[in-house]
C-alpha cells in the first residue's frame, strides 16, 4: 500500500492542475514499482495540523481519484473519517475505506454499511491531539483485541461482514516506543479475529527515537520493520518508499518459498 497525501500548496482550495497532476504520476509511479493500493488521505492526522473541511477534503482527493482512473484501475483506499468523504471518493472510483478512526465518527459507520465497500479499522488511543501524551495500557495487546472484537461487532450489526474487514494496531497513534514493539512483536495475536492485518510503520517516529534518525532518514528502519510486519503475519504493509519495500519483501517471499 503506497502512501499519497494530498496536502494542497496553501494557494488553491482543493489541489491545483498541477498538484492533481503530480499526485496521479506520483500514484501511477507507486503503482509501477510494486504498489498494489494507493492509499489516498486528504488530511493530515498530524496533532496540529489544521482540521480540514468535508468540502475541502472533497476538492483534494476525489480529483485524485479520478485522475488515477483514467490510467489504472490499481486498488485505492480513501484515507478518511468523513462520511461524505467515504461516499465521494467511493463514487469516484476508489475501492476500500481506510479509517484511523475505525468508523466511530458520525454517520461513518452508516455510510460504510451502505457504501458495501470494505474497510481498514486501525486502532488509535484518544485523538491525534492527545494520543501522545503518556499514552498507557495495562496490556496493549490484550486491549487493541478488546478494541477490535467492539468494533468488528459494530460493523456486523450494521450489515458489515467480517469478511470485508482489515485490522490495523495503529503503529504511533497513542503508544509508546515499547507499546509500538510489542504490537510489531505481537502481531500474529491480531490474526484471532479472522482478519487481514495491515501494518503502518513507514517513517513513523518510533524509528527516529530506536535510531535517533530524523524522518528523511527512516528508510532502511521503516523497511526493516515492514519485512519484519509481513514475517509476523501483516498482509498489507503501508508504505511511502515503494520500491525500497518491495526489493525486501521480494526477497522475503522468496526465502519463504524455498522453506
Ligand atoms: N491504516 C492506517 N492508516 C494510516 N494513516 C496514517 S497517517 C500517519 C503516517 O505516518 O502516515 C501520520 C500520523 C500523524 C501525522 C502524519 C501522518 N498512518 C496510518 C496507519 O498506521 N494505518
Amino acid at each position: 500500500m503506497g502512501v499519497l497525501n494530498i496536502t494542497p500548496d496553501s494557494f488553491s482550495d482543493g489541489g491545483s492542475f498541477t498538484q492533481i497532476e503530480s499526485a496521479v504520476q506520483h500514484a501511477l509511479k507507486m503503482a509501477e514499482q510494486g504498489a498494489t493500493i494507493i492509499d489516498i488521505g486528504g488530511e493530515s492526522t498530524r496533532p496540529n495540523a489544521l482540521p480540514v473541511s468535508t468540502h475541502e477534503e472533497i476538492l483534494r482527493v476525489v480529483p485524485v481519484i479520478e485522475g488515477i482512473r483514467l490510467k489504472s484501475d490499481i486498488a485505492i483506499s480513501i484515507d478518511t473519517s468523513k462520511a461524505d468523504v467515504m461516499k465521494a471518493a467511493i463514487e469516484a472510483g476508489a475501492d476500500f475505506i481506510n479509517d484511523v478512526y475505525a468508523l466511530q465518527r458520525p454517520g461513518s459507520l452508516d455510510m460504510a454499511a451502505s457504501l458495501g465497500v470494505p474497510v481498514c479499522l486501525m486502532h488509535m488511543q484518544a485523538d491525534p491531539t492527545t494520543m501522545q501524551d503518556q499514552p498507557y495500557y495495562l496490556n496493549v495487546v490484550e486491549e487493541l483485541n478488546d478494541f477490535f472484537a467492539q468494533r468488528i461487532a459494530a460493523c456486523e450489526q450494521v450489515g458489515i461482514a467480517k469478511g470485508k474487514i482489515i485490522l490495523d494496531p495503529g503503529f504511533g497513534f497513542g503508544k509508546t516506543l515499547q507499546h509500538n514493539l510489542t504490537l510489531l512483536a505481537k502481531l500474529k495475536e491480531f490474526e484471532s479475529h479472522g482478519c487481514p492485518i495491515l501494518a503502518g510503520l513507514s517513517r513513523k517516529s518510533m524509528f527516529g527515537q530506536l535510531l535517533d534518525k530524523k524522518v528523511d532518514e527512516r528508510l532502511i528502519g521503516s523497511v526493516s520493520a515492514a519485512l519484519l510486519a509481513v514475517a509476523n503475519g501483516a498482509s498489507i504493509v503501508r508504505v511511502h518508499d515503494v520500491a525500497e519495500t518491495a526489493d525486501a519483501l521480494k526477497v522475503y517471499m522468496a526465502v519463504q518459498a524455498a522453506k
